[in-house]
């Protein structure tokens, strides 16, 4: 009797990095580690966590060390089943990422002149460089490091990209020692026959494809159609973020990556395993889209939350029957603090905490999992009042 294997893809959740850096308005530090928490809750194994670069460039990660030395971070840095690569663009960066224990990096050089100008402030050529002596540097402190190529089909200031280019790129970054390269579409422009044309023209030069990855954004709405085309060359490491979050500020009207939840959907519905569970990572996908009050892109995401109870939970207002989920907000190395919060109904009185608020501020909030109720402390800085 012959066993036939599953077939399956890794999914590079983005989200944290690409999916966040280029949100104007500030997002706590907090919020970013709960939605690392939650999506290597779904079971991702690969998920990139922040990029250590210039606060100038990318404001929205400034709190890039806070992250790397939280708790969550570093529980998960112990478990030795997770990539938890972080993009560094210098010697700067990598010191940094090796002071908090990083034992993945990447790095990222642009096929094409302008986007290397206007995004690390270099040619191509000095990009090369700079990933080469970050590289080098990685690989003798242990850190495994992760390649991207950006602007393969396309620049947005110099126009198209010439295959050759993206081709010089990806040995380069081979020859420097990247385990992978990451095929980046910035613009999200690229078509399947955009991809099979590269993949095979890289094929034919010598780079073999389970060294690559799609990096693929999702502007002219091709970005699940591009990961399928490549799956189907025997590409099988797919770069995605959770409701289809992303985008650079150096390239202008970019939309976010291929939604994770798109990939995941088409994926098992292909009988293609992820190790990913849908349900979490919608769920996860319509959480950050309210924390963000963005609305969530993911195809695949809003219409399975549709239907979903998690949603309608969500939405409906608490009542004494209704459970409340909790939130994870920070931990130490004895005890994790959870949030919830409810809605008090109570006009005429004002939110005053008496007994009976109490008692139902007990009954609403619980952990959800059946037989286990958490134990619920109140802080509360309002008045009192005996009833
Ligand atoms: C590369 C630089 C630093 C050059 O920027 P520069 O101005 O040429 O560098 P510098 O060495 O003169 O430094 C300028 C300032 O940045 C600081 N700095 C310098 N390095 C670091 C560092 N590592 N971490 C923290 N701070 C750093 C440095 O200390 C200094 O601070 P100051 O003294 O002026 O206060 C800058 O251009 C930069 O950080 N660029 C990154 C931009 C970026 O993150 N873009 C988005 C990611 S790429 C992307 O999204 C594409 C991708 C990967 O997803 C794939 C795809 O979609 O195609």
């Amino acid at each position: 009797m012959t066993v036939q294997s599953v077939p399956s893809v890794r999914i590079v959740e983005v989200g944290p990095r690409d999916g966040l850096q280029n949100i104007r308005d500030s997002i706590p530090t907090a919020t970013k580690l709960e939605l690392i928490r939650r999506l290597e809750s779904t079971g991702l194994s690969t998920i990139e966590l922040t990029s250590v670069v210039s606060s100038r460039a990318i404001p929205q990660l400034a709190d890039c060390r806070d992250v790397l030395e939280s708790s969550v971070v570093k529980r998960l840095i112990s478990k030795s089943h997770l990539r938890l690569p972080v993009l560094v663009p210098n010697i700067k960066g990598l010191d940094i990422a090796i002071r908090h224990s990083i034992k993945e990096i990447a790095v990222f050089v642009s096929a094409t002149e302008g986007f290397s100008k206007a995004n690390i402030n270099c040619t191509v050529e000095q990009g090369i460089e700079r990933a080469r002596d970050v590289a080098s540097l990685a690989l003798k402190s242990n850190i495994a490091v992760r390649g991207y190529v950006s602007c393969i089909f396309a620049d947005p200031y110099t126009g198209p990209t010439p295959l050759a280019a993206v081709l010089r790129c990806v040995k380069e970054l081979l020859d420097a020692g990247c385990y992978e390269v990451s095929l980046g579409d910035t613009l999200g422009v690229g078509s399947p026959l955009n991809i099979r044309t590269l993949l095979i023209y890289l094929l034919n030069n010598g780079i073999p494809l389970e060294k690559l990855a799609g990096h693929f954004h999702d502007t002219y709405g091709q970005a699940v159609a591009n990961v399928w085309e490549a799956y189907s060359h025997g590409m099988r490491v797919f770069d995605s973020s959770v409701a289809s979050l992303g985008g650079c500020p150096f390239a202008e009207g970019a939309k976010g990556n291929a939604a994770s939840e798109d990939l995941v959907y088409m994926f098992h519905n292909a009988g293609i395993s992820t190790g990913v569970d849908l349900s979490k990572l919608v769920e996860t996908g319509v959480w950050i889209s309210e924390q963000l009050s963005r609305t969530n892109s993911s195809r695949a995401g809003t219409a399975l939350a549709a239907t979903s109870k998690a949603t309608l939970n969500a939405k409906s207002r608490p009542s004494k029957n209704s459970s409340l989920p909790w939130n994870f907000v920070s931990e130490t190395e004895r005890a994790q603090l959870h949030r919830s919060s409810v809605i008090l109904n109570r006009p005429k009185s004002g939110n005053v905490l008496t007994a009976s608020v109490i008692s139902d501020l007990t009954s609403v909030v619980t952990d959800g999992s059946k037989g286990s109720q958490r134990q619920v402390l109140l802080y509360w800085d309002g008045p009192r009042k005996r009833e």
